[in-house]
């Protein structure tokens, strides 16, 4: 830079050393104040993570955020805030779906903040089992994907554990054609998970159709792959491309533009009300003509409104589907509380999996 810029950003600079400094008495303070509420919480075994209070925070600075900042700014800079100051208290563990560099690992560290231990698991079914034993504190599982709909395995393990849903985060998903050496030359085959290849199909079949396309457990594990074979080419994200030191023949190859997937915090806790909460449930009924209409006739009643419906085969002889239904407001809130014993006095099989404030 040449001396007449330096001399010009020196003020300026000189001003953010003094507003950093400020910044950080500041941020030191609100960790003293944090270890005192955690010296509280300890002395009535209460839990150090309160999902309802972290959004109240966050949903307050975004209402009183005067700018330049935008909001999204705001949520991440804070999520880590809270992140730090919460494993002052003590640190906490989230086990997600591995290798490093899934999505489902970002997912993670974006909701629970970079403080947080990281567990990588190999299967949606250990992460909930590291929960379920108290391996883990929290787990990070993809819920539901824009293009590719349910993640069958995270719904049924929802039915059959006692984890509860603490939260919820959606994720925009970009997907990159990545080899070790940023060319196609010499790869005979393309490696990711079989949802990331489902989501660039049509992208591979234009572009690359005469590449064998094989399944990996994971689009990371695919990168790893990719990385020392120059055979093989990943479909994988940004953290994956960086771990592996991939580089990318094709940027943002997913059919969907809007590729998304929302992920489900979980935990053993429940989650008070923060103001603008969800709760999601399974349902069952018999098998007869308009039953799954009267089923949620009571959430019409009580102006309870609906995000989510979605039906799984029951594999069990007792009834045909379970239902996954997210409705919008916390369990414990009147209106809510109505339409769910409603619910529960008609349904075959009732379960609330959590409340939980929305993304
Ligand atoms: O308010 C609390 O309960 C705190 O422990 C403080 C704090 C925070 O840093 O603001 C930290 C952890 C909790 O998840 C919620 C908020």
């Amino acid at each position: 830079m040449d001396e007449a810029l330096l001399k010009q950003l020196q003020p300026l600079r000189e001003r953010i050393d003094a507003i950093d400094v400020e910044i950080l008495g500041l941020l030191n303070e609100r960790a003293r104040t944090a270890q005192h509420v955690g010296e509280i919480k300890k002395d009535v075994n209460g839990p150090v993570l309160r999902p309802e209070r972290e959004a109240q925070v966050i949903r307050r600075l975004q209402q009183h955020n005067p700018g330049p900042l935008p909001a999204l700014a705001v949520s991440a800079i804070w999520t880590e805030v809270m992140s730090a100051c919460r494993c002052l208290e003590k640190q906490g563990s989230v086990a997600y779906l591995g290798p490093q560099g899934t999505f489902s690992e970002h997912a993670a560290f974006s909701h629970f903040g970079q403080s947080v231990q990281g567990i990588p698991c190999a299967s949606i079914d250990e992460v909930f089992r590291a929960v379920e034993a108290g391996r883990a504190d929290f787990g990070m599982v993809p819920a539901e994907n824009s293009t590719e709909g349910a993640v069958s395995r995270t719904l049924d393990l929802l039915l059959t554990t006692s984890v509860r849903i603490i939260g919820e985060r959606a994720m925009p998903i970009r997907h990159h054609l990545l080899t070790s050496s940023g060319t196609l030359d010499g790869v005979t085959s393309v490696r990711a998970h079989p949802q990331a290849l489902a989501q660039c199909q049509d992208w591979l079949t234009q572009n690359h159709p005469h590449l064998a396309r094989e399944s990996v457990a994971s689009n990371a594990e695919a990168a790893r792959q990719a990385s020392i074979d120059p055979t093989i080419a990943a479909i994988a994200g940004e953290p994956a491309a960086l771990m592996w030191q991939l580089q990318s023949v094709a940027a943002d190859i997913q059919d969907d533009p809007h590729n998304r997937t929302r992920f489900y915090a979980i935990g053993r806790l429940e989650t008070w009300p923060s103001g603008s909460d969800k709760t999601s449930m399974i349902l069952a009924v018999p098998n007869r003509a308009g039953a799954v209409y009267q089923m949620l006739a009571p959430l019409a009643e009580n102006g309870v409104s609906m995000t989510r419906f979605e039906s799984r085969p029951a594999r069990t002889a007792e009834w045909e589907y379970f239902f996954y239904v997210d409705i919008e407001g916390h369990q414990l809130a009147p209106q809510v509380a109505s339409a769910l014993a409603a619910l529960k006095s008609q349904a075959a099989f009732f379960k609330v999996l959590g409340s939980y404030p929305a993304a």
